[in-house]
Formats: structure tokens, C-alpha cells, sequence
């Protein structure tokens, strides 16, 4: 078992890269399958176990899916008459394995996927992607813990409205929809930009599809889709977790390869917080000295407050002064590390939906779970201004979404190392 170890205390200052976006590249790959010729080669593709799951997942479907690390490139081909089941231990691992189920059932008329249990932020159904499949033309069966899908020949265009604007659903119809018979039309999508990404994509294989980005998507099926070169839109919350930890420590960060226009409702509440944020051209510059004010949030899809930022801004406005709210509305059970920050002496209280401050909290090192992978890079952020030292564990949930997390913090100047339990415990005299 692995953990990091943070000594807080350090201003960061530097540059920093973020790595292609992980909520872009799993439905990217997902959607790779829709090509029946030639190969896809999709770019900046971070080195995350997220990744490996799903070249797995690829490869048990029968695609050549080939991960290269060092240029951060994957090259698949799926052009091989593809097998039909997805597995419960890829599903079980990584949530987005569902996201096969659309482009298997668009190109063989079948699929059958192992059913996604709930997770440590909430129960996470599916059934906004089922009831998109069905009005597509598709019979939906549900049994041992799998949920097939089959259809008679090939999925109808259809309109679809989704009850909530589902970032999978809206990626998993419209992968379906670029192969099916016909126009169908997807209502009250989700408009993050990985989802402009995924439709890029598509385009880019030979589909048609118009209005990404807004909550009306129109897709015009084709008979055939092929391979295609695309490079993966940098993450914004890998940035964004960047901008927190400068704003935490009262530092000066320029953030390589962020996109500001995906990142307005996080800049703009920075900035009521009182961090100085501006655009140069080497990347976004963040600067911030204390005291910070309190302010509210609320999540909500995007353009709305991120709920994956929401762990991470927590961490930031437990150090602001005076009272702050901050309220989930996206997932019902996105509060796990409420308790580790507590472990940090945080001064926090859940109130049903949301979480009161008072601040700031004086933080004090401690030794703390990652929940989820958020609520890992959130405790890391928290100890980098504790008092002492921090210890955080669970780290699989970290290696999930971030690409040398501390590597990346040291390098800025952070007092951060990930060891393994037993070299930490050799290292203070302990038998290991
Ligand atoms: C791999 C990936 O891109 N993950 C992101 C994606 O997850 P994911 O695609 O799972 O998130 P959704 O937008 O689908 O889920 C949002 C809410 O809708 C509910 N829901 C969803 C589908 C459905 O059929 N029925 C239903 O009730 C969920 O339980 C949740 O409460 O978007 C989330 C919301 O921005 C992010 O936190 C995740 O990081
Ligand atoms: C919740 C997240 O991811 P996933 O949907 O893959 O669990 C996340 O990226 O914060």
C-alpha cells in the first residue's frame, strides 16, 4: 500500500502542464469501436489506470487497442467483427466501461453490458442511456447483474429528451445515433466539453453530427464510419485542481495547456474569492494571498460549477474567511471526505445537501482515506497548508485521474513524496 506524504507550509510557484482530459478520452475510445475500417490514433491520451481499463475493456471486445506512455497515444482498430459482452470486472473498476454499450449495439445490432453498480458518490443509474436505446428501436433486457440491449437490424433515429442532462447518456445516444438509420435528435443534452469533443471526433470518422456544446444535439446516421486521427482536449479539472493549489498556498502558478473558456464558472468564483487570475499566453496565471473571502456554491452541470472541482474548492474555502455553503446537486452522495477534512481539525457540518464553513480552519496535518479520486487530490491540496504533516491513502482513486500528481506539486515547490507504507514506516524507525 502506497501514500503520499505532504508537509505543508510551502508557497507554489512555477509552471505546470495538464495532460489530455480523462472525461474526454474514455468516451473518445468507447466511440473508437464505431469504426468498421481503418485505424483510429488518438493524441494526447494521459497515463492513467483509467486508460489501461479501457484498452482492456477494447481488447476483450475484440479491437487492437495499443497504448503508447511516452506519446501519450493510443492506436486502435476495431474493424475485426467485434465481440458483444462487457465485463463486470472492467464495469466494477471504471464506471465508463457503460460507454461501450452504445457504439457495440450501433455496430452489431447487440450488446450486453455488466450492470454498473453505485459508487462512493452516489448510486449512479443508467436508465436516461437505456430509455435513449429504446426509443432508438432497441429491446432492453435487464438480468444477472447484466443489461443487454438488441435490436432487429439497425437502430432507428429517434428523438430523445433526457430527463437530466447526463453527461454518459448524452455520450452513449449519441455514439448510438452516428450509425442508426435516420436523424435523431437529442434534447436537453449535456453540453460539457468533453461531450464537443466526442462529437468531433465522430465528425472526424465520417458522422454527422451538429449542436455539441448546446442542450439540442442533431445526429444524422451513417452507414459507415472509419478510423480517424483526433487529439484530446486538455482536462479542466486537472487544471482546475492546479488553480486551487496555487490559490491554497498563497502562490504564483501558470497552467500550461488550460483552456479558459471551459473553465469560466471556477475562474469566476476564484475570483470572488479574491484570487487574482489572468490569461497570458503561456497559460493561466494564478496568484493569491490571503485572506480570502467565503462564497457560495452550487454545483450544476456545466456551464454550472463542476461537482468534480467541488472536493478540491472545499478544501479551498475551509482556509476562507467567514462563512461559506457549498451545495451538490449533481450527485446525492458527494460529500465522503467531509469527514477526512474533519480529521484536518476542518470546521464543516453537513446540512442535506450542502456543507457550512466556518473559516478559516486552522489545518492540521493528519493522517486521512481518499474516498473517491476527487476527494484524493482535495486532502492532498488541504495538506499542502496544514500544520504537520499529511498522510493520504487510497491512492488507486487518485491514479484514476491524475498523471504524477506529486511529481507535478514537488516540481512547483511542495514538500510532497508518495512513498510505500513499509519505506515510510523504515524511514521512522518502525519495524516495516
Ligand atoms: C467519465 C466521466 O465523464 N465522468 C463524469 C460524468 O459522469 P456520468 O456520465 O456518470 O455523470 P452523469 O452526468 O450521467 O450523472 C449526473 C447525475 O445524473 C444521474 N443519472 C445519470 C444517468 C442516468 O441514466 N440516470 C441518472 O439519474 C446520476 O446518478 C447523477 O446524479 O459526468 C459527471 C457529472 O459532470 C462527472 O462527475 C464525472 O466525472
Ligand atoms: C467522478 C469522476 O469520474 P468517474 O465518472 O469516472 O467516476 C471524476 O472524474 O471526478
Amino acid at each position: 500500500m502506497e501514500q503520499i506524504i505532504v508537509k505543508g507550509g510551502h508557497k507554489l510557484k512555477g509552471k505546470v502542464r495538464v495532460e489530455g482530459a480523462k472525461n474526454a478520452v474514455l468516451p473518445v475510445l468507447a466511440a473508437a469501436l464505431l469504426a468498421s475500417t481503418g485505424k483510429s490514433i488518438i493524441r494526447e491520451v494521459p497515463n492513467l489506470s483509467d486508460v489501461y481499463t479501457i484498452q482492456e475493456v477494447l481488447r476483450s471486445l475484440n479491437a487492437d487497442a495499443l497504448y503508447t506512455a511516452e506519446n501519450t497515444e493510443m492506436v486502435i482498430d476495431a474493424s475485426e467483427t467485434l465481440a458483444g459482452e462487457a465485463q463486470f470486472e472492467y464495469v466494477r473498476k471504471m464506471r465508463a466501461s457503460i460507454l461501450v454499450m452504445g457504439p457495440l449495439l450501433a455496430r452489431n445490432g447487440f450488446a450486453r453490458v455488466a450492470m454498473p453498480g453505485g459508487c462512493a458518490i452516489g448510486s449512479r443509474p443508467i436508465d436516461q442511456h437505456l430509455k435513449g436505446f429504446e426509443a432508438m428501436g432497441a429491446v432492453i433486457k435487464v438480468g444477472n447483474g447484466f443489461v443487454e440491449a438488441k435490436t432487429n437490424g439497425r437502430l432507428r433515429g429517434a428523438k430523445i429528451y433526457l430527463d437530466f442532462p447526463s453527461v454518459g447518456a448524452t455520450e452513449n445516444i449519441l455514439s448510438a445515433a452516428a450509425l442508426a438509420d435516420g436523424v435523431s435528435v437529442i434534447e436537453n443534452a449535456a453540453k460539457e466539453p468533453e461531450i464537443v469533443d466526442l462529437a468531433n471526433y465522430i465528425n472526424e470518422m465520417g458522422g454527422k453530427v451538429i449542436g455539441a456544446g448546446t442542450d439540442t444535439i442533431r445526429v444524422e446516421g451513417v452507414r459507415e464510419l472509419h478510423g480517424a486521427v483526433h487529439t484530446i482536449i486538455p482536462d479542466r479539472v486537472e487544471a482546475g485542481t492546479f488553480m486551487v493549489a496555487a490559490a491554497i498556498t498563497e502562490g504564483d502558478v501558470i497552467i500550461e495547456n488550460a483552456m479558459p473558456e471551459h473553465m469560466t464558472a471556477l475562474i469566476s468564483k476564484l475570483g470572488e474569492m479574491g484570487v487574482d487570475i489572468k490569461e497570458t499566453p503561456e497559460g493561466v496565471r494564478v496568484r493569491a494571498t490571503r485572506p480570502l473571502r467565503s462564497i457560495d456554491i452550487k454545483t450544476m452541470p456545466h456551464p454550472g460549477f463542476p461537482t468534480d472541482m467541488q472536493s478540491q474548492m472545499m478544501a479551498l474555502m475551509l482556509t476562507a474567511k467567514g462563512t461559506g455553503i457549498l451545495t451538490e446537486t449533481v450527485f446525492e452522495n458527494r460529500f465522503m471526505h467531509v469527514e477526512e477534512f474533519r480529521r484536518m481539525n476542518a470546521n464543516v457540518k453537513i446540512e442535506g445537501r450542502s456543507v457550512m464553513m466556518q473559516g478559516p480552519s486552522t489545518l492540521q496535518g493528519a493522517e486521512v482515506a481518499a474516498t473517491d479520486l476527487r476527494a484524493a487530490a482535495a486532502l492532498i491540496l488541504a495538506g499542502l497548508v496544514a500544520d504537520g504533516i499529511t498522510r493520504v491513502t487510497e491512492l488507486q482513486h487518485l491514479d484514476r485521474g491524475y498523471v504524477n500528481f506529486h511529481q507535478k506539486l514537488a516540481a512547483l515547490g511542495a514538500d510532497i513524496e508518495r512513498v510505500s507504507l513499509e519505506e515510510s514506516k523504515e524511514k521512522e524507525g518502525q519495524p516495516a
